[in-house]
């Protein structure tokens, strides 16, 4: 299962404690990291010049020795200090030293303005961003963060490497780099959301060959094609649409339509055999031209969703609540008797306003937010420093969650948070998230175990939005396209088991 083990910053920073307990020492370490990078960086088609810029802790010794390393190899390098270099220390502190005998120069950044550092970044092929690592704490500030913003608006025509993560990877303006050369093992904070945004394709640079048994359990587990493959739903040739599973969806308002009619079109796309739609009439009327497979109950109210419930518990296995459900005090009362539901139930949307009040506490359901719906329900704590920790939160108080998102996140109370390493921009479209929460529905009703089901979910929406990005552009695809796709992405995840 899943070969890409992530760790939090912690568990690498432990490993290079204990290969220096081991005998190797910091400096050597230090080496090892520059020496590896210097190797990929030579692998790439690049003009042989490069901008490393600097910070004041080891990352910027990582850069020291990148610098050498390549004025080494004939390269025309300069190194950019975003501190006094009285400033660095220790090993760092050697390797600048080292710097200091080799026609490198090496200059401070905080007498140039704008212009002169514009100058310096565009007068270089590849810039190296060894500003902070794995000891930043915290937004990038002062020059740091001016240096970022530099590279950032200088990027265009140029190389961006990040030296182990880029700086700025746990919030704030990062560096959007092409490449991040990460030592010693996969780091949390480019695992998922901003931070692997920033990090561009990222290259992992052994730091010893017996590191791997030093770093531990891993934090999160990066899923393959062939691990999601074991999630599918089995399928039979004699299968009738009963045994595919019904899936019942209070959703949609007089104020958001479309909500419903997606999510329902997700459920029958990921090959539910019944999709009942609840909802208000202005909603009804347009399924019958929009979706004509779907089955309409009108709801006018809290007690109509009651009956509806009773009637459909035995064909439905799954029920999904809230996309566009609105947050009136209609919504509320739907919500409240939604959460009775006495099987696996599925929140969305506006669901995700009401859920966690007093009289809306369903016993285990699935969650599927984006980062502010998920900030909402933490009570205001942003997830975006940590999704890790916000994904774990919300699933302790609730059962299963998908963290939507660039590279989303499942967490479960008893597994190994997982991430999705599928989807890009095409999915930032209206609609995008009713289709997939849809979708995750029908996989639940299908009988596919809670987290397995957000991940398959989760999968086949972002290849879906992958394919349709290749196909047609990344930008102005509508939601119900992701949807109609899905079956196409099942036939080739089915096909290849
Ligand atoms: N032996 C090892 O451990 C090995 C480590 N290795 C490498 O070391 C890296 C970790 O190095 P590290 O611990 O020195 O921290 P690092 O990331 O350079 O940052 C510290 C500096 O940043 C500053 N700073 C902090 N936050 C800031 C902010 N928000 N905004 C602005 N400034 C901020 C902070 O300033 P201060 O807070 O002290 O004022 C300090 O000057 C790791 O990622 C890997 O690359 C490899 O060589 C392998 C061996
Ligand atoms: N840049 C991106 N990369 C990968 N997936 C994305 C990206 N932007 C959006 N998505 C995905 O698209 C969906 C959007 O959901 P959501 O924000 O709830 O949209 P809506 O409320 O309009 O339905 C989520 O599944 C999210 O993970
Ligand atoms: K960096």
């Amino acid at each position: 299962m899943a070969v890409i083990p992530w760790y939090a910053n912690e568990k690498v920073r432990a490993l290079d404690a204990r290969l220096i307990e081991s005998g190797v020492s910091g400096l050597e370490l230090m080496e090892r990291v520059g020496r590896g990078i210097v190797d990929f960086i030579l692998k790439q088609p690049l003009a042989r010049s490069a901008l490393i810029l600097a910070g004041a802790g080891s990352n910027g010794g990582d850069g020291f020795v990148i610098a050498r390393l390549l004025m080494e190899r004939g390269w025309k390098v300069t190194v950019l200090l975003s501190h006094a270099a009285s400033r660095s220390q220790g090993d760092a502190a050697v390797n600048l030293t080292r710097l200091g005998e080799m026609p490198v120069p090496v200059v401070e950044s905080r007498d140039r303005d704008e212009t002169a550092l514009t100058e310096l970044l565009n007068s270089h092929d590849l810039v190296v961003d060894a500003l902070l690592g794995t000891g930043a704490a915290g937004a990038p500030r002062g020059e740091t963060a001016r240096l970022i913003a530099a590279v950032n608006r200088c990027r265009f025509g140029r190389h961006v490497l990040a030296v182990d993560v880029p700086s700025g990877a746990e919030g704030g303006e990062g560096v959007e780099a092409q490449w991040t050369c990460t030592a010693g093992g996969w780091k949390l904070p480019i695992a998922t959301g901003h931070g692997a945004a920033l990090a561009g394709e990222t290259v992992l640079i052994p730091l010893d060959e017996n590191a791997a048994p030093l770093l531990g359990v891993p934090d999160a587990l990066e899923l393959e094609e062939r691990d999601v493959r074991n999630f599918l739903p089995r399928r039979r040739i004699d299968d009738h649409k009963g045994r595919r599973g019904g899936v019942l969806i209070v959703a949609g308002s007089k104020r958001y339509r479309g909500a419903a009619l997606l999510a329902a079109r997700g459920a029958l796309r990921a090959g539910a055999g019944l999709a009942v739609l609840a909802s208000v009439p202005e909603v009804l009327d347009v399924l019958a031209a929009s979706l004509p497979e779907a089955i309409a109950e009108p709801l006018e109210d809290a007690a109509a969703l009651e009956r509806i419930m009773a009637k459909w518990r035995s064909r439905c296995s799954v029920l999904l609540i809230g996309s566009g459900l609105d947050r009136d005090s209609r919504a509320r009362g739907l919500c409240r008797i939604g959460s009775q539901w006495d099987g696996p139930s599925l929140w969305d949307g506006d669901g995700l306003y009401w859920l966690g009040e007093d009289d809306i506490k369903p016993v285990r359901c699935c969650l599927t937010p984006h980062e502010g719906e998920a900030a909402a329900l933490l009570g205001g704590r942003s997830p975006v420093r940590d999704r890790f920790e916000a994904a774990a939160a919300l699933a302790r108080q609730y059962g299963s969650v998908l963290l939507k998102g660039y590279r989303s996140l499942v967490a479960g109370l008893e597994q190994t948070p997982w991430i999705v390493p599928r989807g890009d921009r095409t999915l930032s479209v209206p609609g995008s998230g009713d289709v997939l929460s849809g979708a995750c529905a029908a996989l639940l009703a299908a009988g596919v175990p809670a987290e397995k089901a957000l991940a398959l979910g989760a999968w086949c929406h972002g290849v879906s939005g992958e394919a349709l990005g290749r196909m047609q552009g990344q930008d102005g695809i509508l939601a119900h396209e992701v949807a109609d796709c899905l079956p196409a992405v099942l036939k080739e995840l089915n096909g290849a088991c």
